[in-house]
C-alpha cells in the first residue's frame, strides 16, 4: 500500500503536482493510515498538516469552536477575495453570514435567480445547442457551464450580463482569470508562504497569472460598481451590489457599503462560490450520467413525475444521481479547519491552536470504510431508501457543501440551477463524448476537468 514518508511536494516542480492522479493518490494514503495523517514539512517551513476523513474526527470539528474558523494562513492563500465571505473569520465573518442569508432568504432574490436561470436556459443556453446539433459542431459542455453559470451568477451578484454563452464563444477573461487564480491558491496550499509571496512579488510561474487575475477582478469591479453607484438608491430588483451598498450598518456593524473595495470583495467572492462550483458540479454529473441506465432512468423519471420547473423535488432519482457524482467528484475537494485551542480529536490525534487541518472531500467520498465496498462506483441507487424516497446521509460522510456555520449559503440554489438545467437539457438532447477525450480532474481548489468535456450534441425531439 502507498507509505507516506515526507512531503512530496514540496521541492519536487510543480510537475510532480501535474501528475494527474494526486487526488487518487491521496485518497488511497487516507486509506492506508486509517483515515488520520500528518504532513510534515521541512523545518519551519509552516507546511505541516493533518490530513483526515475520519467521520468521528469530522463530527468533532463540526461541533466544536473549530467550524467557524479557517485560521489566518488560510486569508493570507486567500488574498485575492480580500474580505468576502469566503475568506473571513471571526466577527467579520458573522457580519458577513447574517447579511448573507438574509440576502439568500430575500423574496426579490429569489424571484431573480430562478427567472435568470430559466432565461438563460430558453434564450441562450437552447438556441446554442440547437445550433451546436445543427451544424454538427463538437462543444466543450465544461466550458458551456461555466459561461451559463457565469452569466447567472454575475446577473444574480451584480446585475450585469457578460453574455459569455452565445454560439460565438467569446473570450471570457474573468472565467480565465478565476480558473488560473483557483490553481495559484491550490499550489499556495503546498509552499510555504515566504516562498509563493516571493514568487508573486517578482511575478513568476503562476503567481505571475495570479497578478493578471486580480488586475482583471479589479478593473471588472470597478466598472460594475462605478455605474452602479450613479442609480438611484434602493433599486426595485435586489443583487448582491445593490443589496451591500445600501446594507444596513446599525444591524452589520463592520460592513462598509460606501467602500468600493469592499463591495469588490464581497461579491467577487459570492460570484466565484457560485459560478465554478456550480459549473463543476454539472460538468461531472453529465459525464457520470451517460450512462445508458442510468441516462434511462433519469428521463423515465421525467415522464412518469409531474413536476414543476421551479420545485424539482419530487424527482428523487436525479437528485441522487447529482448527490453520487458530487460524492464522487465534489466541486470543492477540499476544506480547511483551524482550532482556536489546543484539542485532542476523537481518533487520538493531538493538534494545537491554529495548526492546520485538511478534510479532503474527494478522500472522504471514497473510502471503503465510510461508504462500503462498492464506494469507487457510480450508483445513484445508493442514496434512494428501501420506500422510494431520498435517504440522507449524515454530513461526517457527505461534507461536499460543508456543515456546520459554515455550511453553503448557495445550497439550495444549486441544486435548483443544476436540476433546472439537467431537466431542460436531459430531456430535448442526447451527449456523445468525443473519442479518446481524457477526464482528469486539474490539481485546484475547484475540481475542473483537465481537458474538458467535448462532446457532439443532436436533438431528442
Ligand atoms: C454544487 C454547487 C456548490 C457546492 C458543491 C458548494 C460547496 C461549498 C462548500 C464546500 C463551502 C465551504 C467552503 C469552505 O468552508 O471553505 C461553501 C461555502 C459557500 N458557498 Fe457554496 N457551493 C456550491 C454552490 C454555491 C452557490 C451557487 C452559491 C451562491 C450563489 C454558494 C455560496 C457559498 C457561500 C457564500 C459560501 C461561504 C459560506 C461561509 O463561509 O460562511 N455556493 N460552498
Amino acid at each position: 500500500g502507498p507509505i507516506l514518508k515526507n512531503w512530496p511536494f514540496l521541492d519536487a516542480s510543480r510537475n510532480a503536482l501535474q501528475y494527474p492522479r494526486v487526488l487518487d493518490w491521496i485518497a488511497e494514503v487516507h486509506e492506508a493510515n486509517d483515515l488520520t495523517f500528518v504532513f510534515k514539512g521541512p523545518w519551519f517551513s509552516g507546511t505541516d498538516r493533518l490530513f483526515t476523513v475520519d467521520p468521528r474526527n469530522i463530527n468533532h470539528m463540526l461541533s466544536s469552536n473549530f467550524a467557524k474558523s479557517k485560521g489566518p494562513e488560510f486569508k493570507k492563500i486567500f488574498d485575492i477575495l480580500g474580505d468576502g465571505i469566503v475568506s473571513a473569520d471571526m466577527e467579520l465573518w458573522e457580519d458577513l453570514r447574517k447579511s448573507g442569508h438574509a440576502l439568500f432568504h430575500h423574496q426579490n432574490f429569489l424571484k431573480l435567480s430562478v427567472s435568470s436561470t430559466s432565461s438563460k436556459l430558453n434564450d441562450d443556453l437552447v438556441p446554442f445547442l440547437d445550433k451546436a446539433a445543427e451544424k454538427k459542431i463538437i462543444i466543450d459542455l465544461q466550458d458551456v457551464f461555466q459561461r451559463f453559470m457565469f452569466d447567472t451568477a454575475s446577473i444574480l451578484m451584480t446585475g450585469y450580463d457578460p453574455m459569455s454563452l452565445s454560439i460565438e464563444m467569446p473570450k471570457v477573461e474573468f472565467g480565465e482569470a478565476a480558473d488560473f487564480a483557483e490553481e495559484a491558491i491550490f499550489y499556495r496550499h503546498l509552499k510555504p508562504v515566504i516562498l509563493w509571496r516571493l514568487q508573486n512579488l517578482i511575478g513568476v510561474g503562476i503567481e505571475r497569472k495570479m497578478r493578471t487575475a486580480s488586475a482583471i477582478f479589479n478593473s471588472t469591479f470597478a466598472k460594475i460598481i462605478s455605474s452602479r453607484r450613479k442609480e438611484e438608491k434602493e433599486p426595485a430588483i435586489i443583487n448582491a451590489v445593490t443589496y451591500y451598498m445600501n446594507v444596513d450598518t446599525t444591524k452589520y456593524k463592520l460592513l462598509k457599503p460606501g467602500n468600493d473595495t469592499f463591495i469588490r470583495d464581497v461579491v467577487l467572492s459570492l460570484l466565484v462560490a457560485g459560478r465554478d462550483t456550480t459549473s463543476s458540479a454539472l460538468t461531472w454529473f453529465f459525464w457520470l450520467s451517460k450512462h445508458p441506465q442510468v441516462m434511462t432512468k433519469i428521463r423515465q423519471e421525467m415522464i412518469n413525475t409531474k413536476f414543476d420547473p421551479t420545485d424539482l423535488e419530487t424527482l428523487v432519482y436525479l437528485h441522487a444521481a447529482l448527490s453520487e457524482s458530487m460524492r464522487l467528484y465534489p466541486p470543492v475537494p477540499f476544506n480547511h479547519k483551524s482550532p482556536s485551542k489546543s484539542d485532542v480529536l476523537p481518533s487520538g490525534h493531538k493538534v494545537e491552536a491554529e495548526s492546520k487541518i485538511v478534510i479532503c472531500i474527494y478522500a472522504l467520498g471514497r473510502m471503503r470504510s465510510v461508504w462500503g465496498e462498492d464506494a469507487s462506483d457510480f450508483k445513484p441507487e445508493r442514496w434512494i431508501s428501501e420506500n422510494g424516497g431520498l435517504k440522507h446521509e449524515p454530513s461526517s460522510k457527505f461534507l461536499v457543501f460543508n456543515a456546520g456555520p459554515r455550511t453553503c449559503l448557495g445550497k439550495h440554489l444549486a441544486l435548483l440551477q443544476m436540476k433546472m438545467v439537467a431537466v431542460e437539457i436531459i430531456q430535448k438532447y442526447d451527449f456523445e463524448v468525443v473519442e479518446g477525450q481524457k477526464i482528469e480532474p486539474v490539481p485546484s481548489i475547484i475540481l475542473r476537468m483537465k481537458h474538458g468535456l467535448k462532446v457532439t450534441v443532436s436533438k431528442n425531439i
